[in-house]
């Protein structure tokens, strides 16, 4: 197999616990949120992560795509060592590793158009000024948004346009892998089956590399041709989606599934219309993505 896009190679995570005086003592032994945890993704991957509160989903993404450094272990992108890529911090890894965040509220800024947000993150691309306005009207339709909104404030849109424009700002940076923390718990049902099929949209066409963390098993049989299972910072886990969640060999991974009302695990043996929130509105991506084809502005041309 070609080499992965993205590495994790024993990476952990450890957070100090308690006060200072307890640290100054060393009286409370560090929390550990993510321990040695080894993961490979290739280039077209569209990988879910799956597992419960607290069990490191947020923290993995975080240290992939550099925003907490990891306590122990590497994380390689295309083979160069991220903690290395990290000191150039204009470098291009910053563009090629991009999140989706749960909360698209605060992950934009209150005081800026959305037009501005996109024309400054494709400055930082590099993308030249007179080009800047066209092209972030092109990403607007990309994520399905009209012109109209370029303009708007982040608080004169809803919560389904307000993360489809944290889409098209992390798109805007033309990233290799997208991590999507949580993007679509926030909305209600329908806006969550637009986002889904969006992202699904993006992987077929895009080749866009894909981690999709979400609670959302059905969502995760959707959109995902891997699936990981996370618990106490660990992957206790791993494969091909639909084999892990038909035919699950963790008994975590078994009371995870069990514990989703039944109609909604996504059960192979159910009606499509049953195995996700709405699943007759779904196109979920070949398994085989045909990655390298497209670029984000070329279906940002062709839209
Ligand atoms: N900055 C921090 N300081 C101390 N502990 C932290 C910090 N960030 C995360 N943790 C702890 O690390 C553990 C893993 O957190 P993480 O956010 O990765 O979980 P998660 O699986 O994403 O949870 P959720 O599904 O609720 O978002 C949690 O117990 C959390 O409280």
């Amino acid at each position: 197999m070609s080499e992965p896009l993205l590495s994790l190679q024993g990476v952990s995570k450890s957070y100090p616990r308690g006060g200072f005086l307890d640290r100054m003592l060393a009286r409370a032994k560090p929390f550990v949120a993510l321990d040695n945890v080894s993961l490979d993704i290739h280039r077209g991957d569209v990988v879910g992560i799956v597992g419960e509160s607290g069990s490191g989903k947020s923290t993995l993404a975080s240290l992939a795509v550099g925003l907490i450094a990891p306590t122990a272990g590497q994380i390689l992108l295309d083979g160069a060592d991220l903690t290395e890529l990290m000191r150039d911090h204009a470098g291009p890894w910053r563009r090629r590793v991009q999140m989706a965040f749960q909360d698209s509220s605060s992950a934009l800024n209150p005081r800026k158009t959305v037009e501005l947000c996109l024309a400054e993150t494709l400055a930082l691309r590099g993308v030249a000024r007179a080009a800047r306005r066209a092209e972030a009207h092109g990403l607007l339709a990309l994520v399905g948004l009209g012109v109209e909104l370029a303009p708007r404030l982040p608080h004169e849109l809803s919560g389904g346009q307000r993360q489809r424009v944290g889409l098209a700002r992390a798109l805007a940076m033309q990233p290799d892998i997208l991590f999507a923390d949580e993007p679509v718990s926030a909305l209600d049902v329908s806006l969550q089956a637009q986002v889904v099929n969006l992202l699904a949209r993006l992987t077929r066409e895009l080749g866009l590399t894909l981690v999709f963390i979400s609670h959302d098993l059905a969502l995760v049989r959707t959109l995902c041709s891997r699936l990981i299972v996370m618990r106490n910072g660990a992957i206790v886990e791993q494969g091909a989606c639909r084999d892990v969640l038909d035919n699950p060999q963790h008994a975590y991974t078994r009371l995870l599934i069990s514990a989703v009302p039944k109609g909604l695990a996504g059960r192979k043996d159910r009606p499509s219309s049953q195995n996700s929130l709405r699943g007759d509105v779904f196109e979920p991506p070949p398994t085989a993505v045909d990655h390298g084809v497209f670029t984000v502005q070329d279906l940002v041309e062709r839209t």
